[in-house]
């Protein structure tokens, strides 16, 4: 069992404008999410936030510490949400056991000292995605499953963009400190999320793609709404969207993706929208 942890940095809309490709992905793009047996860790310096995923194969898989955040245990300062995007497993919490379905998300509360995560079969493991922000205050460690989460429909055939959008870790459902978390699923024909797009300077927002089938790809929107930039995604990789940037993406087929955020306003719909013939 590894931890392998990575730190980017905050960048400046100004300076972003003169990235070239490599550089883009090099600060923007978190590659490498789910490896057997293994903690993956971003931290980005954008509102603190760690994203990540653990997929255990072998056996039981423990969230640790790192040396960057100098604090006893993981979530001594930290609150963390949790959705699992592969078959069936389960989180201990300080002793407690959560049984998390595909496409079930656990809240846990900031000051809980040992989450451990199991997949129940070792031949279609779980896949848990994570992030974690810092918060001021506990509240209670809570499984959300697909029927506590509140859903929307968005979008249409006419306009490539007809998407369910299934809000899980948010204030309307639950209790957080600044953690907001939720899943978007585009049907079938589809391939824009997000559009018309938006910005909230609020908050900072990640978006982890996965459901891509073999072989396609999403190309993911970021920037101010004038200099717009592309990264091209494959399945299960996050990209981490700036308080400045817009965040939205086209697929070469349908897909799903986690939306997470950070920061202050937890109204879902606050937001700064943009209409796509606005758009640079
Ligand atoms: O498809 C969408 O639209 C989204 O999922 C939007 C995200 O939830 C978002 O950007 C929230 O700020
Ligand atoms: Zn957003």
């Amino acid at each position: 069992m590894t931890t392998v942890f990575d730190e980017r940095y905050s960048s400046h809309p100004a300076d972003y404008v003169n990235y070239d490709t490599e550089r883009l992905r090099k600060e923007y793009l978190v590659p490498t999410l789910f490896t057997a047996d293994t903690v993956n860790l971003t931290y980005t310096h954008v509102d603190r936030v760690i994203v990540g995923g653990v997929m255990p194969v072998e056996g039981a898989v423990k969230l640790e510490t790192v040396d960057a955040l100098k604090a006893d245990y993981f979530l001594e300062r930290r609150e963390l949400g949790i959705i699992n995007i592969g078959a069936p497993g389960c989180v201990e919490v300080d002793g407690t056991l959560y049984e998390i379905g595909t496409k079930e998300a656990l809240y846990v509360s900031r000051g809980s000292k040992e989450v451990v995560f199991t997949s129940n079969v070792k031949t279609s493991p779980a896949k848990f995605y994570i992030l974690s922000t810092p918060a001021h205050r506990e509240f209670p460690t809570r499984k959300v499953g697909q029927g506590d989460a509140q859903v929307i429909e968005l979008g249409a055939a006419e306009t490539c963009n007809k998407r369910t959008l299934r809000k899980l870790l948010v204030k309307d459902v639950l209790e957080t400190c600044q953690l907001q978390m939720g899943m978007t699923e585009l049907a079938e024909g589809s391939c824009w999320n997000t559009m018309p797009c938006h910005t909230h300077s609020r908050r900072m927002e990640v978006y982890m793609y996965f459901n891509v089938p073999e072989g396609q790809a999403v190309c993911h929107f970021m920037g101010p709404p004038q200099q717009t930039r592309t990264i091209w995604m494959a399945n299960e990789q996050a990209v981490i969207s700036p308080t400045w940037s817009l965040h939205s993406g086209v697929g070469t087929s349908n897909y799903t993706f986690i939306w997470g955020m950070a920061g202050e306003n937890h109204d879902y719909d606050d937001m700064d929208k943009v209409q796509p013939n606005e758009l640079r």
